[in-house]
């Protein structure tokens, strides 16, 4: 057994998202985004699951900050709705929205939580995405007013800003994969929604800069880490290019104003490349605080240019380790090696863990408790690698548990549950799980003992 402790300002929280959690889809003026229409279109999501209601979190602010102060957090990472507070995407502000973004606020700063905003987890307003959406350039702007809307409301309440979560998804997962919101299959568009958001993160980034906000501002690309199969020139290349699609792709423009070159050449030879405009490198390298670290899992990967190997001629093979009930492989070395990566390749910048947890689908006992034991392993094995890199020099100041509460996990629905607290969707009843006590202990000792 080891100590694995963490540095006295480590930033212990959680996380969650606006469509995932609010429901109050249609109230108090809300717009329709895209997840609404993608929800509601039959064969999308598991059994037709949508966020109509989901955790009803927009009604039960006290309930849940309740349970963020019972937890001992730091920091309560969550997303806004934009179609809440600007109902057509852009123009006429929704008072009712923003009045709600302010009653969680302030009931987390009145309990010593400091708020850790989203602008974007997916929810694009349905009225923008009529208009192209993210394929669209007139998009950025929008964003970049919304985004000016949200700075000035809470400049002072709100000092840790995340422009996107996880653009990968954004561009591919949801316009070349079509499995998310608004599910497309293209790849040239894809890779335009890559450029259009970058171009929006960096105008974002500029304006919180001119408006002089206080606080730090970020972006938190999902890093997916992958392990060559064989140590062959072969397999490397083709990890790199996992890595390099839902990784470099974003962080590159962002820290060395360009797209990396390997994967330039790699899509270009597929007939493939950014929009780019005079001057959108340049708005796009707008410096930024940290960068957020969403990290589940790993895979192992080797050249194969044949139909399995797919675009990236990439084929995933199994770690051969347990999986989490969602089917992804537990690796937790992977997230260090991610930290190490992403720490060598960008100067050593701040990072924050935004995102790491786990599925299981434990469900509630006799007694009333939820012994969900597999969790409270998986974030103890991530977290002394998290502790490890500290202790390697690595900048990492805070680490955020995905997620306080089971909520809608997108095209899966219900039936994926990642919370700390299970929430019955019946009755909409949070039960703390074995795990939620595990990490408040971890929380409060700032230590643990594996
Ligand atoms: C490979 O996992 C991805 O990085 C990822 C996993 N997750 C995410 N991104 C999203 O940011 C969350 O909204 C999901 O609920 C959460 C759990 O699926």
């Amino acid at each position: 057994m080891s100590i694995h402790k963490f540095p006295q300002d480590f930033k212990w929280g959680v996380a969650t998202a606006s469509y995932q959690i609010e429901g109050a889809y249609n109230e108090d003026g809300r717009g329709m985004s895209i997840w609404d229409t993608f929800a509601h279109t039959p064969g999308k999501v598991k059994n037709g699951d949508n966020g109509n209601v989901a955790c009803d979190s927009y009604h039960r602010v006290e309930e849940d900050v309740q349970l963020l102060k019972d937890l001992g957090v730091k920091v309560y990472r969550f997303s806004v709705s934009w179609p809440r507070v600007l109902p057509s995407g852009r123009g006429e502000v929704n008072q009712a929205g923003l009045d709600y973004y302010h009653r969680l606020v302030d009931a987390l700063v009145a309990n010593g939580i400091e708020p850790f905003c989203t602008l974007y987890h997916w929810d694009l307003p349905q009225a923008l995405q009529d208009e192209g959406g993210w394929g669209s350039r007139g998009t950025i702007d929008a964003f970049a007013e919304y985004a000016e809307l949200m700075f000035n409301e809470f400049k002072g309440k709100i000092k840790h800003w995340i422009t996107f979560n996880e653009p990968w998804c954004m561009a591919f997962l949801s316009n070349y994969l079509g499995v998310h919101a608004p599910g497309n299959k293209d790849l040239q568009l894809a890779i335009d929604v890559s450029h259009h958001l970058l171009v929006a993160h960096g105008k974002a980034v500029k304006r919180f800069r001119e408006l002089g906000i206080p606080g730090e501002i970020g972006i938190a690309p999902n890093t997916a880490w992958a392990v060559p199969y064989r140590n062959t020139e072969e397999d490397i290349e083709a990890c790199l290019r996992i890595y390099g699609w839902s990784g470099d792709w974003y962080l590159d423009p962002i820290y060395f104003g360009e797209y990396p070159k390997f994967m330039l050449e790699w899509y270009e030879k597929l007939g493939y490349k950014p929009p780019v405009v005079a001057g959108d490198m340049d708005i796009i390298r707008q410096p930024i605080d940290f960068i957020g670290i969403n990290y589940y899992t790993s895979s192992m990967n080797r050249y194969n240019p044949g139909e399995a190997g797919g675009m990236l001629s990439s084929e995933a093979v199994s770690l051969g380790v347990a999986k989490t009930d969602i089917g992804w492989e537990i690796y937790a070395e992977g997230l260090y090696q991610l930290l190490r990566y992403t720490a060598d390749k960008y100067g050593n910048p701040n990072l924050y863990i935004t995102e790491n947890g786990a599925c299981y689908n434990d469900g509630l006992e006799q007694g009333g408790r939820i012994h969900d034991q597999r969790r409270i392993d998986y974030l103890a094995m991530h977290l002394i690698q998290a502790s490890r890199a500290i202790e390697d020099g690595i900048n990492l100041k805070g680490y955020m548990e995905w997620s306080l509460m089971d909520n809608f996990e997108w095209a899966e629905g219900y039936g994926m549950r990642f919370g700390l607290v299970h929430v019955d969707y019946d009755t909409l009843v949070r039960t703390k799980k074995d795990s939620y006590y595990w990490y408040k202990g971890v929380i409060s000792r700032n230590w643990f003992e594996r």
